[in-house]
């Protein structure tokens, strides 16, 4: 399609977009009294309206029944969880017995890596993205520890080419090739935090098992965004947050993702808890542990109902529209954003460049030059929320249930003034 940088253009897109009306369904923060242009669904998703009411739900069926909302609130609590898995594995590509959400995502990573990183003799080795989230990267290095290894020694960062802003899958595979029977695990984030870039994470799951090893992804980039069918790809697990694309609220509950073959399989170890016990004799307070056989055995405590709520309310939107929706959407508003910001460069001649890879999903980041820091705090003044990253790079994630073709339009000719001011 010939996209024009009109306003009018912009609307007329706005008018044809069947997901249009899911923006009056999200609360947007004000900038000088004015609604704002809000990229940053990459690092917390905006409140959906219908999360309160899930949450006063909560709180009433406590302060009525106390004790009694275990099993008789409408939601019963002990069971809570169960109706987060079915529309969740939806959005993941799993079978419903495969997801389970509970905790945050650096802890649902360590305590994968319980089940899924046990170095024995000379298979230590885990491949990792260079320069990983940095929270990934203390938890490898902490877990690497842990064993009594060197994590010099047994972390193998896959680089970028010189002078290149991705990865590519080639690397991946040839690095998860050489270093064949000493590879452990491979575990990387399935869209990059910095760049946007999505990973070919079929091929390289494919990779890493053939070579004997174990394949995990960190999906806190993937999940809500991009299409994902972890159980077909034969991702052994997966782990990710909510609090971003999937707009459940900060610091919010994790999902995990662990693949059918491993579900029942007793030679893999696992932290346990009693919530991970079969729901028929959880009550009868045995001190045999009887895993559920599903993804809810690694799930330790009583779920967290306040928290799983406005998560919850934001899953039935997603089981409404469902991903296909919101990947058509997502990439024709990115083509957009990226024909916008084409536009803005040719008439500011060269201030910034795009370094995401065509493999992307929701996120384009922008690397600029010689503006820096005062662009950015420019665009957040006039009520355009991006992030910075640094040491020059701001991110733009239009989040296709509630971004307008008309906030891109809307942006450019921002970002326009603020490279002409700056
Ligand atoms: C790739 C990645 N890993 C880990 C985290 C940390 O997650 P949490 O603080 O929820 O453990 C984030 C975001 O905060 C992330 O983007
Ligand atoms: N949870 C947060 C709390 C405070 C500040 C940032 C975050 C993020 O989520 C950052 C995000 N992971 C990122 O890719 O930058």
């Amino acid at each position: 399609m010939q996209f024009e940088n009109t306003l009018g253009f912009s609307q007329s897109l706005d008018k044809e977009d069947r997901l249009s009306k899911y923006r009056e369904q999200f609360h947007f923060p004000k900038v000088k009294g004015k609604q704002v242009i809000y990229f940053t669904g990459n690092s917390l998703g905006l409140q959906p309206k219908n999360a309160p009411s899930f949450v006063n739900d909560i709180m009433e069926d406590w302060a009525n029944l106390a004790v009694e909302g275990h099993f008789h609130a409408e939601k019963p609590w002990w069971d809570y969880h169960e109706r987060l898995a079915k529309p969740m594995a939806k959005v993941v590509g799993a079978r419903e017995e495969e997801v389970c959400v509970m905790n945050t995502l650096t802890v649902n990573l360590h305590l994968l890596m319980v089940s899924f990183y046990r170095p024995q003799g000379k298979r230590t080795k885990i491949i990792c993205e260079e320069k990983a989230f940095p929270s990934d990267q203390y938890m490898l290095q902490s877990q690497v520890r842990h064993h009594g290894l060197d994590p010099d020694e047994t972390l193998v960062e896959i680089k970028k080419r010189e002078g290149e802003h991705f990865w590519r899958t080639e690397d991946v595979l040839s690095k998860i090739e050489e270093v064949g029977d000493e590879l452990a695990l491979v575990l990387i984030g399935g869209v990059n935090y910095y760049n946007g870039q999505v990973f070919d994470m079929e091929a390289i799951t494919k990779a890493g098992k053939k070579v004997g090893a174990y394949v995990g992804w960190d999906l806190a980039h993937a999940a809500g965004n991009i299409e994902l069918q972890l159980h077909d790809w034969g991702v052994d697990f997966a782990a990710w947050c909510s609090y971003k694309y999937m707009n459940s609220g900060p610091g919010n509950a994790s999902g995990i993702f662990i693949h059918q073959t491993h579900l029942k399989n007793q030679e893999i170890p696992r932290f346990e808890g009693w919530w991970g016990t079969k729901k028929e004799t959880r009550f009868l307070m045995k001190p045999e542990f009887e895993p559920t056989g599903t993804a809810d055995s690694w799930q330790l405590s009583n779920p967290p109902v306040l928290s799983l709520a406005p998560y919850l309310a934001s899953l039935e939107m997603f089981e409404e529209v469902g991903m296909a929706a919101l990947i058509e959407k997502r990439n024709r508003i990115v083509s957009y954003l990226e024909f916008i910001l084409k536009e803005i460069d040719k008439e500011t001649t060269g201030s910034f460049e795009i370094i995401t890879p065509e493999d992307r999903g929701c996120q384009l980041s922008v690397f600029l030059h010689g503006q820096g820091r005062q662009l950015f705090d420019y665009l957040m003044e006039n009520g355009v929320i991006t992030d910075w990253r640094e040491p020059n790079v701001i991110r733009l994630a239009p989040a296709p249930f509630y971004c307008s073709y008309e906030d891109m339009y809307r942006f450019g000719q921002i970002l326009k003034e603020g490279i002409l001011k700056n």
